[in-house]
């Protein structure tokens, strides 16, 4: 699909990048010749996935970090830029989030969310584009959001998570426009359903959700996290250096089907619908 060296030599930062879709993404990108550096608390997830993911080559290095703290963003940077000398690309793609109703949470519920969301995201787009500025060097960002947060409707029972991706979203366009003069682009992508055991585990936890989810998707299945790291790519790489600022959604035509007042009748048989052409037409 794309050129094999489409991000040949780019340095690639991805937050989360040890499991789900950070980690498909950066499958994606070692092949098209990308050098990477993943980072997340967990340093043996992280250790696992390097291993794994390098076992066709490709380089990735790894660090502990949490986005939550500014000091060990710093850290993280520090260690990326001795080791390879620079960053061209970042995927804010650290997340948390579960269903609950909102009048459940504490506030420490709702801070576990927002600090590594909207504050982790900001800490490390506030970090390396300091550093980018000041080198003159630009470079792109791309933040994974929501299609709560594309769409502006946000959702109930992920509310913390409907709030931050939103802010997510308003920093994405908003550093779209003053940072531009210095080279750096930023982008965002909202994915709908793609399965992961991150996202699966906390808000997908019984096949009768998973089947209430799916029945809004027009397409009537869940994204393959290859056509989500195929527009990663294409997002981040030289081709699309003109997009800036926008949010692609991916989701099967997921939030358009519930943006449409009449989308409901989707399911009506022929039968129905004779019987309703019947009920409406003039007399
Ligand atoms: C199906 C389509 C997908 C839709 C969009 C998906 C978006 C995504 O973001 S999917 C990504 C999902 N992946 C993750 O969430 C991975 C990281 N998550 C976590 O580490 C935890 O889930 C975390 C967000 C809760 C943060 O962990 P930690 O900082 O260790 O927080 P604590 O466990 O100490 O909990 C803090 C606070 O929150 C309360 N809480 C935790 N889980 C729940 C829950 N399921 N329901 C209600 N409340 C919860 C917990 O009880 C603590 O509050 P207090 O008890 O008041 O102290
Ligand atoms: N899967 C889906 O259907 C959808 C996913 N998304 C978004 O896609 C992205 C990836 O989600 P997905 O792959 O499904 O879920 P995962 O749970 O696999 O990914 C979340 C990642 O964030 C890391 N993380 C969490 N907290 C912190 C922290 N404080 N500091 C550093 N890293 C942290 C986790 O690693 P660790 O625990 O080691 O810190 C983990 O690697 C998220 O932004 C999510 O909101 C959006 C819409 C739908």
């Amino acid at each position: 699909m794309f050129r094999r060296d489409l991000l040949q030599d780019k340095v690639v930062v991805i937050t989360g990048g040890g499991t789900g879709l950070g980690r498909a993404i950066g499958e994606r990108y070692l092949e098209l010749g990308a050098k990477l550096a993943i980072a997340s608390r967990r340093e043996e997830v992280l250790a696992r996935a390097a291993q794994e993911m390098t076992a066709q080559g490709g380089e990735v290095f790894y660090k502990s970090c949490d986005v939550r703290e500014e000091k060990q963003i710093a850290d993280l940077f520090d260690a990326v830029f001795a080791h390879y000398g620079k960053v061209d690309i970042l995927v804010n793609n650290a997340a948390g989030n579960f269903i609950s109703p909102t009048e459940r949470l504490s506030a420490h519920a709702v801070d576990a969310v927002l600090k590594i969301v909207l504050h982790g995201t900001f800490y490390t787009t506030l970090e390396l584009g300091k550093r980018w500025i000041t080198s003159g060097q630009g470079g792109v960002m791309l933040n994974i959001v929501t299609t709560y947060a594309a769409s502006g409707a946000g959702s109930g029972f992920v509310v913390p998570s409907a709030a931050a991706k939103a802010g997510v979203l308003s920093l994405t366009r908003s550093l779209a426009v003053e940072w531009a003069k210095y080279g750096i682009r930023q982008v965002a992508i909202a994915p709908g359903m793609f399965p992961t055991e991150g996202a699966w585990s906390r808000l997908v936890p019984s096949d009768e959700i998973a089947e209430r989810l799916m029945h809004r998707v027009p397409l009537r299945r869940v994204g393959n996290k290859s056509e989500l790291a195929n527009l990663a790519a294409f997002l981040v790489s030289d081709e699309a250096g003109y997009i800036n600022g926008e949010v692609v959604t991916i989701d099967g035509g997921e939030w358009l089907q519930g943006a449409g007042e009449f989308n409901e009748l989707i399911d009506l048989s022929a039968h129905d619908w004779d019987q309703l052409s019947a009920m409406t037409r003039k007399k």
